[in-house]
């Protein structure tokens, strides 16, 4: 494999330099040097500047080619886009198992990809430069490159810093198989230009670009094959997951070549491409390359700098987000963190805070949740459930054909696994099923506060202060109240000097509490 520097600026640039209040002026406020200086204006950089400009810092941020990164031009907003439009044709034509008789569905592939354009556009004023500037940024177009520990050049002109963040992001890595340029294969980057449909695609790499492409091409009509070198779709993931999806994809269509590998391609007459495999060789229209992606970091000067990468070139950050060059920070895909959006504005706004107001605040990086959005999604976090055995971890599996609301939705091709800890808190998740992204968000909630997964049979203490009982049942009459020496709790009986205890059969607390209102409370029991 070998990077891939391309700068994906294409026909949807909103023309964001050519503003007339767009700055070219790069003197610090104090005539001296900037509080913070940011590289790269995609997510981490945006939010990293606004962190920064609220604290009242001076902040230059500089992009290079347009404000809102990755995500909002080739990644996540795009392909949400494409996905929304594709999962619309798939759900249309499923509707008859339900008893909806949808007779024709026609894809429109010049109309879908409009919606991709103004969903983007849309979004694009809450990135923008004057978003920006009216945040108090100091915002301007030009290629940066550190030039000493605490200056950089930007274009031929040099700039002094108090503190820098580097936020150049990851660029689609590019494999380096005999024809694959002359192909001229698509990447994450490119594929937005398309103004017509594939009618047969390759995509190389399961992962999650892969399987979420993959799938919307498949289901606005190109016959699609994936080809992943490992021995299943998104290896990440937990191998049941994986298998799901796999099964899910056969059964629309999709061909996966688990564990295969390009020999070489050939570029045909009629501008279509031969691949050949091991086994064979395949005709395809487009080739799209989603094998995994590389730090833009190459031509940063992060040498001159005393900024450390690994062998893979990732910005070496520690857990404050501090790279080896004390005044220099990095957050978003150029660090071996885990790459995606929210990491991204997460670690931003830690690394912002950390550099101008010199607080020491640590990430986490245990439950990061990440979400492949596939049908059926595929969604986990913290410790696989694959993993949890080794561990001293149990898993516990709900499988969704005994959940009633997906059998009521005829969408039982799912399951939840928890892994728990000997206490029985969540300490990871995988889940597979629709809307498994929104499902695992509670799940993250409950690892980041410790709380239990385990049903059981629950004695709740209640709080002193409470004297009188104004109810002998919890409001669901899920569970009763009783005093400690046997004495049933009734509405207004007095309570003796030790709290009374509720047996409940659910493990909510909160609704054990709220049917305590205190007639009387009182600091001390009598
Ligand atoms: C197809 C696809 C789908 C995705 N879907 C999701 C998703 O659903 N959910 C999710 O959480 N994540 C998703 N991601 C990942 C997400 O897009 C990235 O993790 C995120 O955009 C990273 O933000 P960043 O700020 O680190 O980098 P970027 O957004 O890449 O921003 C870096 C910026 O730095 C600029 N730059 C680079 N070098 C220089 C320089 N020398 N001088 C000045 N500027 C420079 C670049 O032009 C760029 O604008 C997806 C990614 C792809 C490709
Ligand atoms: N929903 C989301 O959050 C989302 C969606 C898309 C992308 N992303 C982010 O973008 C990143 C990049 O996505 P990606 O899919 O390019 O990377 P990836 O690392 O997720 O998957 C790349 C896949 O390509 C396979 N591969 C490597 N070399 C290969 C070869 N020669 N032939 C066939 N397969 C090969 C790998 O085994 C791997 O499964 C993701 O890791 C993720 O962080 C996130």
């Amino acid at each position: 494999m070998t990077h891939s520097e391309h700068t994906p600026s294409g026909e949807l640039d909103a023309g964001q330099w050519s503003a007339p209040d767009a700055d070219h002026d790069m003197t610090p406020p104090d005539g001296n040097a900037w509080d913070l200086l940011i590289i790269g204006g995609g997510t981490a950089g945006l939010v990293a500047a606004k962190t920064a400009a609220g604290f009242g810092a001076s902040v230059l941020l500089v992009e290079r080619d347009r404000t809102g990164g990755d995500c909002l031009w080739t990644g996540c907003v795009p392909s949400k886009a494409l996905l929304a439009a594709a999962h619309a044709a798939a759900d249309a034509r499923a509707a008859a198992r339900l008893g909806v008789h949808i007779d024709s569905v026609r894809v429109d592939f010049a109309e879908v990809m409009e919606h991709v354009r103004l969903a983007i556009t849309t979004i694009e004023p809450e990135d923008a430069p004057a978003a920006l500037r009216a945040a108090g940024v100091r915002v301007v177009h030009g290629t940066a490159r550190l030039s000493g520990p605490d200056t950089a050049v930007v274009d031929g002109a040099t700039i002094t810093f108090r503190q820098a963040l580097l936020a150049t992001g990851s660029a689609p890595a590019v494999l380096d198989i005999p024809g694959l340029a002359d192909a001229d294969p698509l990447t994450s980057d490119s594929i937005w230009q398309l103004d017509h449909l594939p009618p047969r695609l390759l995509v190389l790499g399961g992962g999650s670009i892969g399987c979420e492409l993959g799938q919307a091409f498949a289901r606005l009509g190109s016959q699609v094959t994936i080809v992943e070198s490992a021995p299943t779709l998104l290896p990440r993931e937990d191998p049941m997951a994986a298998t799901m999806l796999f099964a899910a994809f056969a059964e629309e269509g999709i061909a996966v070549g688990n564990g295969g590998k390009v020999a070489s391609v050939s570029r045909d007459e009629d501008g279509r491409s031969t691949v050949s495999f091991s086994n064979g060789t395949l005709r395809v229209d487009a080739i799209l390359v989603a094998v995994g992606r590389r730090p833009r970091t190459r031509d940063l000067g992060l040498e001159r700098a005393g900024v450390d990468t690994d062998e893979r070139g990732y910005v070496v950050v520690s857990d404050r987000l501090q790279t080896s060059n004390p005044r220099i920070w990095a957050a978003g895909d150029l660090t071996g963190h885990p790459q995606f959006t929210h990491t991204a504005g997460v670690h931003a706004s830690t690394a912002a805070s950390n550099a101008v107001l010199g607080l020491r605040r640590t990430v986490d990086t245990a439950t990061i949740p990440r979400v492949t959005f596939t049908q059926p999604e595929v969604a986990a976090f913290g410790v696989s459930p694959h993993q949890a055995a080794a561990a001293g971890l149990t898993v516990r599996d709900i499988h969704h054909d005994h959940v009633d609301r997906a059998i009521a939705d005829d969408s039982t091709r799912g399951i939840t696994r928890l892994v728990l800890d000997r206490k029985g808190r969540v300490v990871g998740a995988s889940i597979v099923g629709p809307r498994a992204g929104e499902s695992l968000a509670e799940l993250v909630l409950a690892a980041r506060h410790g709380l239990r997964a385990r049903p059981r049979r629950r004695d709740a203490r209640l709080p002193h202060l409470r004297r009188r009982c104004l109810e002998g049942r919890d409001r669901r009459g899920a569970g009763r109240f009783d005093q400690p020496d046997g004495r049933p709790c009734h509405p207004g009986a007095r309570l003796g000097p030790a709290p009374p205890r509720l047996t409940l059969n659910t493990d909510d607390r909160l609704t054990t509490v709220k049917c305590w209102t205190a007639s009387r409370p009182s600091s001390r029991p009598r």
